[in-house]
């Protein structure tokens, strides 16, 4: 079945320390994230901002972490304040808490990969099986 993958990418900036941890990763430090977000899907639907069915996923609801704190995004802020406690700031928790949010934003049967740069050199990738 053909389908269609949409991509994006963006950077954040914001601060964090990993709770525990026994070395400077546990000292509080930033990092301009690097976060690309792939969305794929057999179908195509329609927006909050456009009545007819042309996309996988807005681009806008693939790219709300990007945003300043103060309008509901990650950046310029101190990841361990803004993340549930649950979700650790390990670039491994990070993708899972952009997965989590992005799924809130797009239609349920689209399929999400998540990856996020802490540095030029280490990422992860966080997708559905
Ligand atoms: N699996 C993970 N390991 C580590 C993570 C992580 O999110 N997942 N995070 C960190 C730290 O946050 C740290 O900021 C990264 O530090 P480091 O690996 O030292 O990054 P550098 O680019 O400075 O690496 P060098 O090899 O020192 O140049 C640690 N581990
Ligand atoms: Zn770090």
């Amino acid at each position: 079945m053909p389908q269609w993958k949409l991509t994006t990418e963006f950077t954040f900036d914001s601060a964090h320390y990993i709770r525990d941890y026994q070395g400077p990763c546990g000292r509080m430090h930033g990092h301009t994230y690097k976060v690309k977000v792939e969305a794929t899907s057999e179908k195509l639907y329609p927006s909050e901002h456009c009545p007819h069915p042309v996309m996988v996923a807005d681009f806008k609801s693939l790219r709300w972490a990007k945003q300043d704190v103060s309008k509901g995004g990650l950046d310029h802020c101190i990841l361990n304040e803004v993340l549930p406690p649950e979700y650790y700031t390990t670039a491994e928790v990070i993708a899972k808490f952009i997965y989590d949010e992005t799924k809130k934003r797009i239609p349920k049967d689209v399929k999400l990969k998540i990856c996020v740069w802490e540095t030029p050199s280490s990422w992860v990738e966080y997708e559905d099986s």
